[in-house]
């Protein structure tokens, strides 16, 4: 029974059943048409009461800065009048053609994010159905999804590379273990991310890192069909999802998780070399290059100053052969995670704040 979220064929994406939506928590669009101020689709769960920040509508929200921009919409940073703190809004802009899959979308992603509560995960407190008003959404053909999400106050992974260049290997080896950590409590609760990246990596600032962004994109899928293949999506991909032919992605028995596995791997060399390993850092990231190179290419060259276990935990992850790579439960217990730097290590906290 799995969930894979981000794929474009949805009778192959809803293997999980859920459960039916409750009618307290699916309005229809008239009822949502009725109201000016548009009511959360699920407020947070009980379990963290001492967290929940409350938040009942958009207008408990001010915007105060532009986060960053992605596939499907913006991010802000938002201040919650009611209690004062910062937290991240996700806006997704859907066009009218993809109204009728984001409805039935936007009920499952809830169902989702509702069910997610891990301190390995970025926290999604709330969906909104509809930020703007009914009326701006018909003028302007547009129609929007708003997710409220903790606040990560360094921004993603991506952003740290792009300042630091590359990691040494004690910070790489925590940064490790808390995405291992994260995949194993999705992959247990039988969702596959699928879009592992340095840009859904994200860092609060304690220096903590957290998987974000699953869910979301199966929203996007909605408008956006197609994209997947755009090279910047699919240099993170496994062999088998980028040619399942001949890599047996096709093939019933198919481990769903192990894609995960390879894109964390790719994750993890590329914060060691302080470029994206596949290709060579002048070459172009077109779609043939990077289809060329994570399923014809070699095996790896290792960097020679990488440690011995670094080389094998990456060996392990970048098998092109999903049958023989290693799970997330076999690299949880991988020498390189439980080293002993690793576990003194404060990984991104003491190198981003301090160096
Ligand atoms: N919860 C958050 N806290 C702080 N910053 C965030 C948060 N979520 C996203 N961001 C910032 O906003 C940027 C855009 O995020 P978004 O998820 O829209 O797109 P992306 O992951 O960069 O790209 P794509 O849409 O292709 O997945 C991120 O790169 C990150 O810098």
């Amino acid at each position: 029974m799995t969930l894979v979220i981000r794929e474009r064929r949805h009778q192959q994406a809803l293997r999980l059943s859920l459960p039916p939506p409750s009618t307290a928590t699916t309005p229809s669009s008239d009822d949502l048409c009725q109201q000016t101020h548009m009511p959360a689709l699920f407020p947070s769960p009980s379990s963290h009461a001492n967290s929940s920040p409350g938040i009942r509508n958009l207008s408990d929200l001010k915007k105060v800065a532009v986060l960053g921009h992605g596939n499907g919409g913006t991010v802000y940073k938002v201040l919650n009048k009611k209690n004062n703190s910062f937290y991240a809004l996700k806006v997704l802009r859907f066009n009218q053609d993809g109204i009728g899959i984001r409805q039935s979308a936007t009920v499952l992603e809830a169902e989702i994010l509702r069910r997610v509560d891990s301190p390995y995960i970025v926290r999604c407190h709330a969906v909104f159905d509809n930020g703007s008003s009914c009326n701006e959404a018909a003028d302007n053909g547009g129609d929007d999804l708003s997710f409220v999400m903790e606040y990560m106050e360094v921004g993603s992974l991506h952003d740290v590379l792009r300042e630091h260049h590359r990691l040494p290997e004690e910070v790489i080896c925590v940064l490790a273990k808390r995405v291992l950590e994260g995949l194993n409590y999705l992959h247990g609760m039988h969702i596959v991310h699928r879009d592992i990246k340095p840009s859904n990596l994200l860092v609060n600032d304690k220096g903590e890192v957290k998987i974000a962004d699953f869910g979301v994109s199966h929203v996007v899928e909605g408008r956006f069909d197609g994209c997947e293949l755009s090279a910047g999506t699919c240099a993170y991909m496994s062999p088998e999802r980028v040619d399942p032919e001949r890599w047996g992605g096709g093939e019933e028995d198919r481990d769903e998780f192990a894609g995960d596995v390879w894109s964390m791997g790719v994750v993890m060399l590329e914060c060691f070399l302080g470029h994206f390993p596949l290709i060579g850092p002048g070459q172009r990231p077109d779609w043939a290059t990077l289809m060329c190179a994570i399923c014809f290419g070699e095996k790896l060259e290792m960097p020679e100053k990488a440690s011995p276990e670094f080389q094998n935990f990456v060996r392990r992850c970048l098998e092109k052969d999903w049958r023989k790579r290693a799970t997330v439960k076999e690299l949880l217990h991988h020498p390189f995670v439980n080293r002993k730097c690793c576990c003194t290590s404060k990984g991104l906290g003491d190198y981003v704040f301090h160096e």
